[in-house]
């Protein structure tokens, strides 16, 4: 079975995804897009043989649509995720699956009253072969219980509409969904200060923060986020536990030795860092449509709890760095929690 997928929101990421439905992964077909920008709808359409359509209300509507890609602006997700519950259609979400928790909210309400699991969030480190490698290693519980986190998120330079809160919300939300994930815990503490800022920034913007985050569990995580560190996109993150460490692998390059040096490159772009996580995140999101079992990927509870950290994360950076907690509702069992 062909999954023909619809696509609403033909910017930079929706044509990647497009280009990734249509040209990489096997068993789907991208019939439909739509974007508030009907040129770039029709244009993204016409380059896929698929058909452009007025809103993503009709999108949802089509009878050539039997799953929904959103990736348009932040701010409209809650609407299209809505919809394509009430139509019973299987959406993928790019992140964040909505602005705010109480939006975030009503996604994982209107899910649960359809009975059966219909949405995932585009967090796609969960998919890197590394993060996988490290979930491995600590399921074993080889390393004993773990203690401490360091991560670091680095950009080489972002644009001047990058604003501080974007560090939480666009860019450590990353770490947060990966975290919780790998170290199967919640984050129930935020606390961001700020060192001396890079002069190499926009002057509006608090560059570097470091987040420090505390799970239920009384594990402390460190991150650095540092989105004009100039030098290229670097990735870091070390568990530690008990008895030992764990360690996310940078990506393979070759290493050159000339003039008295030895070094590899060091990627410049988040695309192409994770672009075989991208890959797979599709991939397995078009094998359980296809199969017509429920997604394996992040949730819209993840989605709403990553919208949560993120927003004590901002609260704590405006207030000057106070150590702010979470306030996170019980995780009902159809999420697989307690509640
Ligand atoms: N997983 C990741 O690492 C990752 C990376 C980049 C972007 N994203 C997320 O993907 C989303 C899109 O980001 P982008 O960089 O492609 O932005 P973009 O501005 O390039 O594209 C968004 C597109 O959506 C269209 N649009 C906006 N509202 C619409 C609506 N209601 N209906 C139809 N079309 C609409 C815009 O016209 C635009 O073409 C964002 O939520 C962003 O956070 C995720
Ligand atoms: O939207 C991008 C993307 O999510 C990247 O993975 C992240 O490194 C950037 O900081 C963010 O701005």
């Amino acid at each position: 079975m062909t999954v023909r997928v619809g696509v609403i929101g033909a910017g930079m990421i929706g044509q990647d995804h497009t280009r990734r439905l249509t040209e990489v992964v096997t068993g789907a077909a991208v019939t439909a897009v739509t974007d508030i920008d009907t040129l770039r709808a029709a244009e993204v359409a016409a380059r896929v043989g698929a058909t452009a359509l007025p809103t993503g209300a009709d999108l949802i509507a089509s009878p050539d649509v039997d799953a929904v890609l959103v990736t348009s602006w932040g701010p409209t997700h809650a609407e299209h995720v809505l919809n394509a519950i009430a139509a019973g259609k299987p959406v993928f979400c790019e992140k964040p699956l909505a602005t705010t928790a109480e939006d975030c909210l009503r996604i994982v309400e209107a899910e649960r009253a359809q009975g059966r699991r219909l949405v995932q969030v585009g967090f796609m480190r969960r998919f890197d072969a590394g993060y996988r490698q490290m979930k491995e290693v600590l399921s074993t519980g080889s390393l004993g219980a773990p203690l401490i986190v360091h991560c670091a998120h680095r950009n080489p330079t972002v644009p001047e509409s990058y604003h501080s809160a974007m560090a939480a919300q666009d860019t450590a939300v990353h770490e947060i969904d990966v975290l919780r994930w790998l170290l199967d815990d919640e984050i129930v503490s935020a606390q961001v200060v700020t060192p001396r800022a890079t002069s190499k920034r926009f002057p509006h913007l608090k560059d570097p923060q470091i987040m420090i985050f505390e799970t239920s569990e009384g594990v402390r995580i460190d991150l650095e986020v540092f989105v004009n560190c100039q030098y290229g996109y670097d990735i870091q993150c070390e568990v530690v536990g008990e008895d030992g460490l764990v360690r996310l692998p940078d990506p393979a390059a070759v290493g050159v030795r000339t003039a008295a040096r030895h070094g590899t490159n060091v990627l410049q772009d988040w695309k192409d860092r994770f672009a075989e996580a991208f890959d797979t995140e599709f991939r397995e999101w078009v094998a359980s449509v296809a199969a017509g079992t429920e997604p394996t990927g992040p949730s819209s509870w993840d989605g709403y709890a990553a919208t949560v950290i993120t927003d004590a994360a901002v609260r704590s950076l405006e207030s000057g760095g106070e150590l702010v907690t979470t306030d996170m509702k019980p995780r009902p069992a159809f999420y697989g929690g307690t509640a």
